[in-house]
């Protein structure tokens, strides 16, 4: 493996898109697994979201920092309970991420990562192609996967059909999209169960996390 060898390399997948195989190391993935399996306990835990035309998601989802449901973000979950914060160890990893995936270090000025998603498939959940757009603020989505394998559809901003590149996410890629990517439709058509990383303390499943810049934490948006 010449991943082995010289470290991981990232893949440009589309313009502002990266793909960084093996981005997290060993330790750094059960250290995730385990906040994941903290985060996903409730109150204010895992949840399946009902989408506006009435089907349930099959993901479970768990947001940090604001509360994201189709297709918005709030500052309490729906009953009015706290959202859970959002960890500054998520903001620091997000911004060594995207220097990983670009090459260069986030501006000192780039609007803060303020919100994670926490998605967890269980064998045959699947996520349809949709755009992240419900963020105010431009900067790059950071996307970490642990667990199961899986194919991650990622398109253009024109259209949820072609054209679009497959690319088999493992534990521990990453997956950076921003500038002329950030509103590219995208989605999980499947996950490979039991090709996962037992090691990292996930069984069976596989978890996503996603870091976000919702540019809606000041003063004027939901989280204040
Ligand atoms: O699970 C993934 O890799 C993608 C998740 C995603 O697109 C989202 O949470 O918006
Ligand atoms: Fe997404």
């Amino acid at each position: 493996m010449t991943e082995a060898l010289f470290g991981p390399e990232p893949v440009t997948v589309a313009p502002g898109a990266v793909h960084v195989p093996g981005w997290l190391d060993a330790d750094r993935r059960r250290d995730l697994v385990r906040r994941c399996r903290e985060w996903a306990r409730g109150p204010a835990g895992m949840r399946r979201h009902r989408m506006p035309r009435g089907g349930m998601m099959s993901v479970e989802m768990v947001s940090l920092g604001l509360h994201w449901r189709p297709y918005a973000y709030s500052a309490t979950l729906p009953g009015g309970e706290p959202v859970k914060p959002f960890p500054p160890l998520l903001g620091e990893l997000a911004r060594a991420d995207v220097a990983a995936a670009y090459g260069a270090s986030p501006p000192e000025d780039a609007p803060p990562y303020d919100v994670a998603l926490v998605n967890f498939y269980a064998a045959g959940a699947t996520m349809g192609m949709h755009q992240d757009r419900d963020e105010l603020a431009d900067a790059p989505v950071v996307s970490l996967s642990l667990g199961d394998a899986c194919v991650f559809r990622f398109g253009t901003p024109h259209s949820r059909g072609r054209p679009y590149t497959d690319v088999e996410l493992r534990s521990g890629d990453l997956f950076v999209f921003g500038g002329p990517s950030r509103l590219a439709y995208h989605g999980v058509p499947r996950t490979r169960p039991g090709t996962g990383d037992p090691a990292c303390g996930l069984a069976s499943g596989r978890l996503n996390i996603t870091v976000r810049a919702t540019g809606l934490t000041g003063a004027a948006g939901p989280g204040r």
